[in-house]
């Protein structure tokens, strides 16, 4: 499998460490075939931070992504921490636009019954770039008929 670098065609994703970002490795694919680029924790060395059972936390990464026009970046978790701890994404997918020149930050929530710490370094979670279609939205009077038509929620049933 080509990896991103022999991949042409593949967008090129900046990325500004701020000051707290230190040395942390910067986002990647853990193996050749990865969906996802994971993300690490940009919390202080010695000052890891607990989410309590139930409790939510904005977890830093120290990084800024610049997206090219066209993709996003799709913020998910990670099924190791969700199996293993009951830590998950709150937001999730969480959106990075192309356009947010801010921090990306992870929104953790401990759906465990214990306390966790994140550790420095620690991968939380992982970003899926993609493509985005934008759409024209059109105000009409009335919705075109279907099969389906309003049925929803289960109308087709569980069989
Ligand atoms: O998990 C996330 C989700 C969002 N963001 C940043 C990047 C994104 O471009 C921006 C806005 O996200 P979103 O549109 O989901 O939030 P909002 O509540 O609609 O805020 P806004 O009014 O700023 O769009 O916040 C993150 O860093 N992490
Ligand atoms: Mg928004």
């Amino acid at each position: 499998m080509k990896s991103a670098a022999e991949n042409s065609s593949a967008p090129v994703i900046g990325i500004v460490r701020l000051p707290h970002a230190g040395d942390l490795a910067l986002p990647a694919y853990e193996t050749g075939g990865s969906a996802g680029m994971d993300l690490r924790a940009a919390v202080p060395e010695d000052r890891p931070l607990l989410i309590l059972p139930g409790k939510r936390a904005l977890v830093p990464t120290g990084l800024i992504f610049e997206i090219p026009e066209g993709f996003e970046g799709q913020v998910r978790p990670r099924s190791g921490l969700a199996y293993k701890h009951g830590i998950t994404c709150l937001n999730t997918p969480g959106t990075i636009d192309s356009d947010y020149r801010g921090e990306v930050k992870v929104l953790l929530i401990n759906h465990g019954d214990e306390d966790f710490y994140v550790e420095r370094g620690m991968r939380i979670a992982q970003i899926v770039i993609a493509s985005v279609t934008r759409a024209e939205v059109e105000e009409r009077s009335l919705a075109g008929s279907t099969e389906r038509g309003n049925g929803g929620f289960g109308s087709t049933g569980t069989a």
